[in-house]
């Protein structure tokens, strides 16, 4: 940044940051909203000279400190407005004039899934959200946007970690809400843990009512059977396996699948089902056959199987999809077929989509830009592409997920 110079803020760009351009050349401001005049500082930063509209009041002490949230002070419309542009600039860099719908946005307190950095200095554990980059560490004493009940374990969180990282050293913890309690693990460079000291871990857990807690890969103490409701069908769960991270999203999502199948559709063809957050709620109407290379995934989906009721039938296999798309001849017959790979997208799976036949394609995305690219993948190969959904999953983050369905 230049010392003193004056610019206006146009737009927000891809990462919450204002947008202004100085000659000819974009320079972001954090935190800053268009309408509103910034003095560049140099690298200290940029001081606010001139109000914009007005901006919204932050909804937890810790905004613009932490590496969690980066639009809180966002007004609700901007704030909708700049989350369903993300998905509509990533597909207009594709060439893809899309219909998008607003952003279903849901509710602050809901989100059931935390990675949270822990580290150990003078004997004090501090607790936070690391964003990518970002070293330090904002000592959490609230967090709006996550289920309280996460929330109100972080001081049990903080002794866990201080009983298990050295001084000076830091550690993940993952923490989800399963049905019947908190899923904790926490990784950390220690493994070498005394009888005493696994003891002293697993009292911990039990004073804190946790329904499992697992340190590096080892099990440490459980109170229960850990399962999560999806579609109706309890399944057992291993500790970090990947869940939407909001409920309420996961059955919008899940709605939209299912709405979009044909009326007389008999099978669908699940890719990337993880434990089958969407493979349960579309066997209440049809046949599906669920793909992931996760092999505890496709464990956890298959044990599932075995004990749901009221479904059709589901067939579940370990495969890696990158590796080995399933080719449009093996996707011949199936009425619709749903994908939602990791951010990576799924290239070389939707080339193989767009050569088949199958009626229907609903694609699930966490990231705008790869979904924009497989959906032009699909649109060259004859698909017709309907209206996209922005589900704001992600709270006041830079993240957005977004249901796309194609049809030929
Ligand atoms: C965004 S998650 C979606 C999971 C599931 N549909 C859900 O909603 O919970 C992506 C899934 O892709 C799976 N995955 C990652 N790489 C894969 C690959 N190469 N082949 C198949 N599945 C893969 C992961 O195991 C994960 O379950």
């Amino acid at each position: 940044m230049v010392d003193g110079v004056e610019v206006e803020i146009a737009r927000i760009g891809a990462r919450g940051d204002g947008v202004a351009m100085r000659d000819g050349a974009p320079v972001y401001v954090p935190f800053a909203l268009p309408g509103e005049r910034w003095r560049l500082d140099g690298e200290d930063g940029a001081a606010r000279v001139a109000d914009g509209p007005a901006r919204a009041e932050p909804i937890c002490r810790h905004f613009l400190r932490c590496g969690g949230c980066v639009a809180q002070h966002m007004p609700g419309d901007v704030y909708r407005a700049w989350k369903r542009g993300l998905v509509v600039e990533a597909f207009g860099h594709r060439g893809i004039e899309a219909d998008v719908a607003p952003v279903v946005v849901v509710a602050a307190g809901s989100r059931r899934r935390a990675v949270l950095g822990v580290v150990r200095r003078g004997g004090e554990v501090t607790l936070g959200f690391r964003e990518e980059g970002q070293h330090k560490l904002v000592d959490l004493a609230e967090c709006p946007v996550l289920d309280p009940v996460i929330v109100a374990a972080f001081p049990g969180l903080r002794t866990l970690a201080r009983l298990v990282l050295k001084e000076g050293e830091t550690g993940r913890l993952v923490v989800t809400r399963l049905d019947h309690g908190l899923d904790v693990s926490l990784d950390a460079e220690r493994r070498d843990f005394s009888a005493d000291e696994r003891a002293e871990l697993a009292r911990q857990a039990r004073e804190m009512g946790l329904l499992r807690l697992t340190v590096g890969k080892e099990p440490i103490a459980s109170a229960g059977t850990a399962t999560v409701t999806l579609g109706g069908v309890a399944i057992a769960v291993e500790p970090g396996i990947f869940l939407q991270a909001v409920p309420e999203a996961e059955r919008v999502i899940a709605d939209l699948c299912v709405n979009s199948l044909p009326r007389r559709a008999k099978t669908v063809v699940d890719l990337f089902s993880g434990v089958g957050t969407l493979t349960f709620p579309l066997a209440r109407r049809v046949q599906v056959m669920a793909l992931d290379s996760d092999k505890r995934a496709i464990a956890a989906l298959s044990n599932a199987v075995r004990h749901a009721q009221g479904i059709k039938p589901v067939t579940a296999r370990v495969r890696d999809l990158f590796r080995e798309p399933l080719s449009a001849r093996e996707l011949q017959g199936f009425d619709a077929a749903v994908f939602d790979p990791p951010r990576a997208g799924a290239a070389d799976q939707a080339e193989r989509l767009a050569a088949s036949k199958v009626p229907v394609v609903i694609a699930v995305s966490c990231s705008p830009a790869t979904l924009a690219r497989d959906a032009r993948t699909l649109i060259d190969g004859g698909y017709t592409m309907g209206q996209v959904t922005p589900v704001d999953q992600f709270l006041y983050s830079a993240h957005v997920e977004a249901v796309a369905v194609f049809r030929r």
